[in-house]
């Protein structure tokens, strides 16, 4: 049947124009009005765009019917898959403007701009749109205070946002709607709350409804899972393919590569990877499917993780020569313990609550339970964060993640009161003890989240944005020595092809020229010595300003941020969400090891230049330091992660449940059912979200090339990788 299938509706390798053409005339299944169609367009992002510089796509082609089609985009860049919803949306500059139309819009007289809605997530928890006010500074999310323009949830879903009072609410609002999204999306315990207060996953699906309450005939959705808990994913995932199955509204998502695709989707639409501007594949899913199996491996994993968006089944781990499995960030299976030193936080009994002058409308956040503490049931939240621990900080959206972390950064302001000490001490002085300070804080702490990202100061030089972690505050004059500016030189350099316009440096022209001449060469440490006195390779990075780089790059420096200055303490909540995947690759590589190891071009971990010469100025995070981190998505979560806490639903009253990984999460799949407390069968639950039918599949496919690969793959294996692993640390 799944090949019946595939002969109606053909692979489409856009490579193939004639073919490419035949499909996108013929694929309105029936219809002769598609609701989008793009045939041969070129789009350039503006007409100055066109005069000098390359296209954004070309060739496009693209039909999608009015029903019957649920597509989703997948590309190794979040920019890309933004910039092809937009051009859907009808966006940026179309030749020739024939190219792109709307047949079925036209048909029913409705303005494109009205009948299509778009959402992007990038900027997380930056409010919703501009109806809602966030607020100047990070802690003003927390206070109890509200501003007149602290719109409730309600209000904002409402469209009851305007100060002026004759300014009515649109009246086109349809009520029986409103209470099936407030229900499907779980909102009702929310719509009081002002829209500022709300966690990243609340604020998610808050957009969603708005958006469909504003009842578009298509609703792009960007990214749309990104930072949900597993089980709200599933939720929110059924709710989309209600609607989408009765077409009110067509949806069409756009998904990283390697992200699973809803078992509901029905077509796939693949950016290139190599020009990120031409369409690679596009199809029904099996289609796709079917050609990734034909083409097998390549492509530094971008088909790997293209076959595992779809059959939700990993790429294998690297194997070494010795049969040890390593992670993707070149961790080994099982760890060595760190040895453990003194508490850097202490939670003796926390509590979060608001409203606690009024019992009505009092809510605790955080710690609502008792727990059992040395054989005594005590209340609230009890925890430690040691010396050489690598936290992950786990628990549904809305259970207290981020207000636990801001505890500990001290932006909230309920940490003066509660019963925390950070770094031996409290916030306030107590008897015989200063409290510790904000700014001795700052220096201890290494801390990148979205929250940072909405309010980091925009016109730094790339240059200034890893110096202020020497700072007191990002505008401050950083405290800097030649030790830091080596430092800070080593980092730009090592991301130089992530974060510069010219994509090099004089590290890469060095890894270049050791490629072609082989590992030993006279001249190359000449070189790499000279670039400890010359910076002159890297002029770009006082010039560039961070609101210069794209999404994924300010995310990267925010990182390279938390870790510059070798803090005890570094905090990553959600760092990576919205990183390109060979960027995040890149990031966590780097945390564990620093400049000692990298990348080959077949994704093999290898050792690198400096580690070779002996010149490794930055070997990632020590045993001397904690981290703690928060992600929802298992790709994003450090290998080095081994305690884990997860937090229960505020209204549960149920205490937070902590344990231990034996090894990376990536080698250890379990440990996530663990972590989420997840009984046997709902895994299979969870993967409703992909599809069986293609896991199998797939299976039966990786069966097949291991038997006809035979002995030879295992010589394959051979590689770098062995010889990273040799000088891998112990976790
Ligand atoms: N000032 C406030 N008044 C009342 N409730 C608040 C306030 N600030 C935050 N909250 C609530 O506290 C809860 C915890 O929010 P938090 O952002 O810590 O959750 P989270 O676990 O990080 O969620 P997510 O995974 O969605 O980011 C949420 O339900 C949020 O609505």
């Amino acid at each position: 049947m799944f090949r019946a299938q595939l002969r109606r509706r053909p692979f489409v390798y856009t490579q193939n124009l004639t073919r490419l053409f035949r499909l996108s005339s013929t694929s309105a299944l029936g219809s002769d009005t598609p609701l989008i169609r793009l045939q041969n367009a070129t789009i350039y992002k503006d007409s100055i765009d066109r005069n000098n510089a390359s296209p954004l796509f070309s060739d496009l082609n693209f039909s999608l019917p009015p029903a019957g089609e649920h597509w989703a985009i997948l590309s190794a860049t979040s920019s890309t898959r933004t910039d092809l919803l937009k051009v859907l949306s009808g966006r940026y500059l179309c030749t020739p403007p024939q190219a792109r139309s709307y047949p079925h819009l036209l048909r029913n007289n409705t303005p494109h701009h009205r009948a299509i809605g778009y959402i992007g997530f990038d900027a997380e928890r930056s409010g919703l749109g501009g109806t809602a006010v966030k607020g100047e500074y990070l802690s003003q999310r927390y206070e109890a205070h509200r501003e007149v323009t602290d719109w409730s949830l309600l209000d904002y879903l409402e469209g009851n946002t305007e100060l002026n009072a004759l300014e009515k609410p649109a009246d086109y609002l349809d009520t029986h709607l409103l209470t099936n999204v407030i229900a499907n999306l779980n909102l009702d315990p929310l719509l009081h709350l002002p829209v500022s207060n709300l966690s990243n996953g609340q604020t998610r699906r808050a957009r969603i409804a708005k958006a469909l309450l504003a009842k578009p005939e298509l609703l792009l959705l960007d990214g749309p899972f990104m930072g949900l808990d597993p089980m709200t994913t599933l939720h929110i995932s059924s709710f989309l393919q209600q609607m989408a199955e009765q077409s009110n509204p067509n949806i069409v998502l756009s998904l990283r590569v390697g992200d699973d695709v809803p078992a509901w989707i029905t077509h796939l639409l693949v950016i290139d990877p190599d020009t990120n501007t031409k369409i690679r594949y596009q199809g029904t899913k099996g289609s796709v499917w079917e050609g990734l199996h034909n083409v097998r491996g390549g492509d530094e994993g971008f088909n790997p993780s293209l076959r595992k968006s779809i059959t939700g089944i990993s790429a294998r781990p690297s194997r070494a020569k010795t049969g040890r499995h390593l992670s993707r960030d070149g961790l080994p299976h099982d760890h060595l313990p760190i040895p453990l030193g003194e508490p850097l936080v202490e939670m003796q009994g926390v509590k979060v609550s608001y409203g606690v002058d009024n019992q009505s409308s009092k809510r605790t956040v955080l710690g609502n339970w008792s727990e059992s503490v040395d054989g005594t049931e005590k209340e609230g939240l009890w925890w430690n964060v040691r010396r050489g621990e690598r936290w992950g900080v786990f628990g549904p959206n809305g259970s207290g993640k981020t207000t636990l972390l801001s505890l500990i950064t001290s932006d909230h302001p309920q940490t003066y009161g509660l019963p925390i000490k950070l770094f031996g001490r409290s916030r306030i002085p107590s008897s015989g003890q200063l409290g510790i300070s904000i700014f001795e804080l700052q220096s201890r702490i290494g801390h990148s989240s979205p929250e940072v990202h909405t309010y980091f100061p925009k016109h730094l030089s790339v240059r200034r944005v890893l110096e202020s972690a020497w700072a007191d505050t990002p505008l401050s004059k950083p405290q800097l020595t030649r030790q830091k500016d080596i430092r800070v030189d080593t980092f730009l350099r090592w991301f130089a092809p992530e974060l510069s316009p010219t994509k090099t440096s004089e590290l890469q022209i060095i890894a270049s020229k050791l490629r072609r001449t082989g590992p030993v060469h006279p001249d190359i440490k000449r070189r790499l010595e000279r670039l400890r006195t010359a910076n002159d390779d890297l002029d770009w990075a006082d010039t560039i300003t961070f609101r210069d780089v794209p999404f994924s790059s300010q995310r990267l420096l925010l990182f390279l941020r938390a870790l510059i200055s070798e803090p005890d303490l570094i905090i990553l909540d959600e760092a990576l969400s919205g990183m390109d995947k060979a960027v995040r690759e890149k990031c966590l590589l780097f945390l564990a090891h620093g400049e000692k190891l990298e990348y080959k071009h077949n994704q093999k971990i290898v050792n690198s230049v400096p580690m070779t010469n002996n010149m490794v100025n930055f070997g990632g995070i020590q045993d001397t330091q904690a981290l703690l981190t928060i992600s929802h998505s298992t790709e994003d979560i450090p290998g080095c992660i081994r305690q884990w806490i997860c937090l229960p639903e505020p209204s549960e009253a149920k205490p937070a449940r902590v344990g231990e990984l034996p090894g990376p999460l990536e080698l250890h799949r379990d440990g996530w059912e663990e972590i989420w407390n997840l009984p046997n069968n709902k895994p299979q639950k969870i993967s409703r979200l992909r599809s069986d039918r293609y896991a199998k599949l797939d299976q039966k496919a990786r069966e097949e090339e291991d038997i006809e690969n035979g002995s030879e793959k295992e010589g394959q294996e051979e590689d770098a990788t062995d010889k990273a692993s040799s000088s891998l640390p112990s976790s």
